[in-house]
């Protein structure tokens, strides 16, 4: 669980614990007895942490939450042990120092990291806050106000932006060997006192300002995170740090951890976090056939019919993803000039913003390649098709498809509802034919339904799971029936919603409690994004007396 050796007058203490290096219980145990090694050897001068493998390490067992979590060394009384070692401790970070991983490191006398290397505390993503001193260390390293960045939205940030700030103290190129490096730094720092080295002693330096920088994170938290509670005791823990003495901060973290651990939102946070990984995972029930033994089609180009909300938001996803070939189709004038400038404006907030380099930019807006007939569609790898809800002009395009695409092509059609197999029969290779069913917006929604028809074959599903990891969506593989998973649970939703205007609720209000309570958007919001035409065509369908419509459902017992 934790490796020991020592070269020249360094003791290398290694992370063992594939793939992720998570601080299991055996983990913190290993640092531990290798770290009481370490200091009773003569020989050894310094010491140097690493992981073994892809990565340094990712943070506190999320599965041990539960049980073993509590076992002696825990994290928090681990990195009080580290960082109160008489000898010099150097942290070196490859691949991921995060949450408790950065939390070890900040306890270390020195951090080293690769270039490519990222770093984060997260926690707040899993409904908790850092328990292993993050919220009291971090604040005495880079101040209160970058801390509340870091801390209270969990977002990653390169090695480079961590060096800027003062968290990491040398950078290695990218392709350096990270041990190598690590173990001549640790040479170079022996017999160097140790007084500022440790992180707990430091002072705050904008302590003076917390109130004033409080306020301004607590008015940014209550927009960014409506409803969420992690991000707000963060927002307190941090702020003890400024005012209180290291070790009375230390308790007020712990009570917030403890008062945030088990609560329902981190519990669903956490299941989350596995499901999202599960969903990778995928099989068809029944065949055998799943994602470890099925290899996906590669894919190049890429092609996008129809510029509308959706069809703008799926080439803003698959530039991001780095697809180098973006083929857009739209016949209606108007709506091409207007998706293709949405398209670009949305780039130059990126670069605007930082999120994406000019270089990248210039790079995204050469990959988009307007084309005006199906027969330029001839050498594309996978067609996504994104047009009105309208089966017969669904089915239209996908003849022409059908003749003009190569064999190997995936033809893929984000319908929110219609039959992917009906669709699929006006082709001459019904198997190419695949859903593959976006969220509106395109490019901000993370969860992307791919629709396995009964004809679609293992490799064109393959090819849609392996697009949707590709452009970083959550990616589900469904079945085919009438609105997929999305729709079919978003429905009981709306027909709640729409009761209420029934019963005299406005619109907005409905709306007004759903952001407060936590939604990013009210549900008429999202009816006005992705065309409420979409549902009046389905309710049309399907109408009360249909007899589709089964007896319970609530339109026909209202
Ligand atoms: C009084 C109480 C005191 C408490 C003290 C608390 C201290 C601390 O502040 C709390 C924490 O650190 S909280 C933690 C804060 N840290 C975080 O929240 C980081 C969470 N991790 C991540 O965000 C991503 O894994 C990375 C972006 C790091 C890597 O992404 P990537 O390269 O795409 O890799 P991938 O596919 O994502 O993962 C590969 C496999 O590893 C698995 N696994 C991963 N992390 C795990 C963990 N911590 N644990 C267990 N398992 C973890 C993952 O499920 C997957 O398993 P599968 O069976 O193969 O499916």
């Amino acid at each position: 669980m934790a490796n020991y050796s020592v070269r020249n007058q360094v003791a290398i203490i290694s992370l063992c614990s594939p793939p992720v290096n998570a601080l299991s219980s055996d983990v913190r145990r290993g640092i531990l007895d290798s770290l009481k090694k370490a200091e009773q050897d003569v020989k050894v001068a310094a010491i140097v942490i690493c992981g073994e493998g892809r990565t340094f390490c990712v943070g506190a067992d999320i599965t041990e939450f539960k049980s073993e979590f509590k076992t002696f060394p825990n994290l928090f009384e681990l990195v009080d042990i580290l960082e109160s070692s008489p000898k010099p401790i150097v942290a070196a970070i490859h691949g991921h120092a995060f949450g408790g991983g950065l939390e070890v490191a900040l306890a270390c006398h020195y951090r080293v990291a690769l270039s490519s290397a990222k770093l984060a505390l997260p926690e707040v993503k899993l409904g908790i806050l850092p328990g292993a001193g993050g919220t009291q260390r971090l604040p005495r390293l880079i101040g209160i106000d970058s801390s509340m960045q870091w801390i209270a939205f969990g977002d990653e940030y390169s090695a480079q932006i961590a060096a800027n700030i003062g968290i990491i103290d040398r950078i290695f190129p990218s392709n350096a060997d990270i041990l190598e490096s690590a173990v001549q730094y640790a040479q170079s720092i022996i017999g160097k006192s140790l007084i500022n080295r440790r992180v707990s002693k430091l002072p705050v330096k904008d302590a003076s300002k917390v109130s004033h920088i409080m306020e301004k994170y607590k008015q940014i938290v209550g927009k960014k995170s409506r409803g969420a509670i992690a991000p707000m005791v963060c927002l307190e823990a941090i702020k003890h740090a400024a005012l209180l003495p290291y070790v009375e901060g230390m308790k007020k973290e712990r009570m917030g951890i403890e008062a945030l651990m088990g609560s329902d939102q981190s519990k669903s946070l956490i299941y989350m976090f596995f499901a999202e990984r599960q969903v990778r995972n995928w099989t068809i029930p029944g065949t055998g056939i799943n994602s470890k033994n099925t290899k996906p089609i590669k894919v190049e180009k890429v092609a996008v019919i129809g510029l509308g909300t959706m069809g703008r938001g799926i080439v803003l996803s698959l530039l991001k993803a780095g697809i180098k070939h973006v083929s857009v189709m739209e016949l209606n004038k108007t709506a091409r000039e207007n998706g293709l400038l949405f398209i670009k404006n949305i780039l130059e907030g990126y670069a605007a913003r930082g999120t994406i380099s000019e270089t990248q930019k210039r790079s995204m807006v050469d990959a988009l390649k307007p084309v005006s007939n199906f027969e330029m569609l001839k050498d594309t790898d996978l067609v996504i098709e994104a047009v009105f809800e309208s089966m017969s002009i669904k089915k239209d395009i996908f003849a022409k498809l059908g003749q003009v695409c190569k064999p190997s092509a995936v033809l893929a059609t984000n319908t929110s509802a219609l039959d992917v197999d009906e669709i699929a029969m006006v082709t001459p290779k019904p198997k190419q034919v695949v859903g593959m069913h976006f969220f509106a917006p395109a490019h901000v929604m993370k969860l992307l339904e791919n629709v396995r028809g009964s004809k679609s074959s293992p490799q064109v599903i393959a090819t849609a799971m392996n697009m949707g990891q590709r452009m970083g969506k959550v990616t589900v593989l469904v079945g085919n029936c009438h609105g997929f998973v999305g729709n079919r649970m978003f429905r009981h939703y709306t027909v709640e919603t729409d009761f209420m205007l029934e019963e005299g609720a406005y619109p907005e209000q409905v709306d007004t409690v759903l952001k407060k309570f936590g939604f990013a958007m009210g549900r008429y919001q999202v009816g006005d994004l992705s065309g409420n035409d979409i549902g009046y065509r389905m309710r049309t369908k399907f109408e009360m007396t249909n007899k589709q419509q089964p007896p319970g459902a609530p339109e026909r017992e209202r």
